[in-house]
């Protein structure tokens, strides 16, 4: 090298230094400048505290002693009707001070506990937004709430739910717009940055570029679970924004793959649609249906730590519990798949199997509609309204009646018609009644006090004359009458309830004649085993049974000749794990809730119920509402588990589904043989030990059913404290679970143990996606026990994907 050449190589390098420090002193600078802003936000966070923290002990004041002297700051007179309305009216004003204070206390406490969040951390993230047109830049901080400086008059941290706040989430720097209710805002974002602040402490920062840094995922998926899900503010995708942010159709279906947030995002869509639509949309008016009871414990946290309620969750099981309890012991969806996956060799099977696909579908429901279309002029079904063991109106009477009725009157009207002409004739025999022996022993059993209520009854209206004889009979006669009408009120009750139709005969009448259902479809093919489905079905109904997938139908029957109970109070209903729920349900549900918006999170992959047919997609759905009031949003990326796995599990989809892992490191699943029962179990006890010594803090033991899982439980309880979960576990907890795949839907741990990953278990192509919904559980890690041949399903991952050992 020339001198020249050397010295100019050493002023390069001097020069590079030299650039080197000036942006490290910037970093420098910055850091503290942003160091010192977090400490300014805090201050203000504290006096805001501290003067709110007054502001709800004085509220709280007030109502302890409204409460108190309730009645001493209201006059109360009932000597006559124009004092008693101006008692009234005085409770009334009272009552209404006292809500409007218990209204303050809760809207300040609420206020607090979100500026308590945000003294911890204020805020996640920044964007320097150029507007055009506009010389500088706006600095605009995200927090999970916002914070204005009321003597500036200015933002100090927006909402993450602000219109603004979606650049963050859309855009990398450069060119950048917006939605606002007054239209769209482009301009410039000159930076991004994120923090990450604990305890009002700026822990580090960092500028990104395209994605929202993947650093901070990073650091965040790679955490162990606490047993809780977590909220995602910091972190949302650009993808899982449009999710979240998205009002316009009707029905939104999200497609994803496992882990690839569908459940965060509808909870963050949850928290903004109850931001953006405050005043409102309250969360009672928002439903989730979720897979199990399980999960609502695991993402109950989510809402409160946004500072929002929880909606309503529920379970489409509960819900059908709650309005077919009367009627049948309705079997829970776990028990049929239970069957499904252990009953393969017992008789009946194929039919049964082949009844729950066929039940599940838009067929079934049109058979359903023409049906219920034939009942008006024939076949309708009642019931003897019957006391004492007598019949008092008889069914045929009733169904007369009913077909004396105009045909063209819609059948829900004729029945309240019906109703109406059953409490008349309850009326008229009652009457009959009175003169009855059972009324006199029934006379005799009254105690006293419904003799003195007679009596001032007699009294009150000036019948009592002080002649005994006369005075007799009256009392009797009185007596008489509030027996019969005490005795007729559960009569007249289940009248208004329409229990008068005899529903389980009517669904029953269906299978009755595997020719009818024939003649309802017209040239329509029925399943192969019909007949055999028929008589299946009313077995179950006779001993007073229903199988799960009867449930909805019978209930959509039942709204059908009843009229149809909905819930317009509901506006958005969330439906998670949606491709578990049958056409059948989706059109109910539609019924169900005839003012809400629907939004559906599901993954095909992922469809265990035995309704589920392989080639069906969420085409079906779309036409719940008609394309143009749907839309429909593809998740590829995978964020729940390391690349390791995502490539394992998906290799198992045979590679027709583009699922992309996010790019997170860490061990290869593995593959252990065993040679027996206690060989599995001592070597899977082994590795909950291992697991846990690597700081994991959710382990899962995954068997394929409740049967195998009881099995497990028994082999290992003995080694390590596991607790087995079952269809009734309500709570999700830190610590080692054995649980069947299908309850394992939709939560996570970090580490994940396939019991029995043999062919015996997981063989048969309906099996293959209740694996690969068991491996993709995994956050971290993952191990498969095999105790026999393996599953044929790892054949299709390639071989250097998992480490057999
Ligand atoms: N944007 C994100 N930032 C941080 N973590 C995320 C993000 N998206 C998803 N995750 C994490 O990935 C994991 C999986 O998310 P989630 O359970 O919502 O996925 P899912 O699509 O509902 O999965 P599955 O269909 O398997 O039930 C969770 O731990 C969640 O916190």
């Amino acid at each position: 090298m020339s001198m020249s050449d050397q010295s100019r190589h050493e002023d390069q390098g001097r020069l590079e230094d030299q650039v080197k420090g000036q942006e490290d002193r910037k970093e420098a600078e910055d850091r503290q400048e942003e160091q010192k802003r977090v400490e300014q936000v805090v201050g203000v966070i504290s006096r805001r505290i501290e003067s709110l923290e007054q502001h709800v002990s004085d509220v709280k004041e007030d109502i302890v002693h409204i409460r108190k002297n309730f009645w001493e700051d209201v006059t109360v007179n009932f000597d006559d009707a124009i004092e008693a309305v101006e008692t009234y009216a005085s409770i009334k004003q009272q009552a209404e001070v006292l809500s409007e204070r218990e209204r303050l206390h809760r809207h300040a406490s609420n206020q607090l506990k979100t500026l308590v969040r945000l003294q911890k951390s204020p805020y996640f993230g920044r964007i320097d937004f150029r507007e055009d047109g506009e010389k500088t830049a706006e600095r605009i901080y995200l927090g999970i709430g916002s914070l204005l400086d009321e003597n500036e008059g200015e933002f100090l941290v927006y909402d993450w739910r602000a219109p603004v706040s979606s650049l963050y989430y859309d855009y990398s720097p450069g060119p950048a717009q917006y939605e606002t209710p007054s239209g769209l805002i482009s301009g410039t974002m000159e930076l991004k940055r994120q923090y990450i602040i604990r305890d009002g402490v700026l822990c580090s920062m960092f500028d990104t570029g395209v994605t929202i840094g993947d650093e901070l995922l990073q650091e965040v998926l790679g955490k162990q679970a606490d047993g809780q899900m977590k909220s995602i503010v910091a972190t949302i995708q650009k993808e899982q924004n449009k999710i979240i942010r998205n009002t316009s159709k009707r029905l939104l279906i999200v497609q994803g793959a496992a882990g690839s947030g569908k459940t965060s995002a509808a909870l963050q869509r949850v928290a903004y649609l109850l931001y953006r639509y405050r005043g409102t949309l309250r969360s009672e008016q928002i439903v989730l249906f979720s897979p199990n009871p399980m999960f609502n414990s695991y993402i109950s946290t989510v809402l409160p730590e946004l500072g929002e309620e929880n909606m309503q969750q529920t379970t489409f099981q509960e819900y059908v519990e709650h309005r077919l309890g009367d009627w049948f012991t309705v079997e829970d969806p776990f028990s049929q798949m239970e069957y499904i996956y252990t009953a393969m060799n017992e008789p009946g099977y194929n039919a049964r199997a082949e009844g729950i696909r066929y039940k599940a579908g838009g067929e079934w429901l049109r058979v359903i509609d023409a049906y219920v279309e034939s009942l008006r002029n024939v076949g309708m079904c009642f019931r003897d309204v019957k006391f004492r063991g007598r019949t008092l109106i008889s069914a045929d009477a009733i169904k007369e009646r009913f077909y004396e009725m105009d045909s063209s009157l819609r059948i829900p009207n004729r029945m309240r018609l019906l109703a109406e002409w059953l409490l008349g004739e309850l009326k008229r025999l009652g009457k009959k009644e009175i003169n009855r022996a059972w009324v006199d022993e029934a006379i005799e059993l009254l105690d006293r006090d419904d003799y003195q209520r007679v009596y001032q009854e007699l009294r009150g209206k000036k019948q009592f004359s002080g002649e005994t004889f006369n005075d007799f009979d009256r009392e009797r006669e009185l007596l008489a009458v509030k027996v019969v009408q005490e005795h007729f009120a559960p009569l007249r009750r289940e009248v208004k309830q329409l229990r008068f139709i005899d529903l389980a005969a009517l669904y029953r009448q269906l299978f009755e004649d595997p020719q009818l259902v024939q003649s309802l479809t017209g040239s329509l093919e029925l399943p192969g085993h019909w007949p055999e489905i028929c008589s299946q079905t009313m077995a179950c109904l006779d001993g007073g049974n229903l199988f799960w997938e009867d449930a909805t139908p019978f209930l959509y029957l039942k709204e059908r000749v009843e009229g149809f109970q909905t819930n317009t109070a509901v506006r958005h209903v969330f439906v998670d794990e949606a491709q578990d729920y049958s056409p059948f349900q989706f059109a109910f549900m539609k019924r169900l809730f005839p003012h809400a918006k629907l939004t559906v999170l599901g993954d095909l992959n992922q469809a265990i119920y035995a309704h589920s047919t392989s080639g069906q997609d969420f085409a079906g759905l779309a036409t719940l509402y008609g394309e143009e009031h749907t839309e429909k949003i593809i998740l590829t990326r995978s964020y729940r588990s390391t690349r390791p796995i995502v490539q394992f599990t998906s290799a198992m989809l045979r590679g027709d589904n583009a699922i992309e892992p996010f790019n997170r490191d860490g061990k290869k699943p593995t593959l252990t043989k065993v040679s027996d029962q206690q060989d599995l179990a001592e070597k899977v006890a082994a590795r909950i030990g291992e697991m846990t010594a690597a700081g994991h803090r959710t382990i899962a033991v995954i068997c394929k059913t409740a049967k195998e899982s009881r099995e497990a439980y028994e082999a290992l309880r003995e080694k390590v404290p596991v607790r087995l979960i079952d269809k009734e576990t309500v709570s999700f907890e830190e610590g080692f679970h054995i649980i069947p795949a299908y309850l394992a839907k939709g939560v996570e741990f970090d580490g994940v143990i396939i019991y029995n990953a043999s062919r015996a278990q997981y063989g048969r192509e309906r099996e293959r996606k209740l694996f690969y919904t068991a491996c993709t559980r995994a956050m971290h890690e993952l191990h498969l026990y095999c105790l026999g041949e393996k599953s044929p399903f790892l054949a299709d991952a390639p071989v250097d994907a998992y480490v057999e050992v």
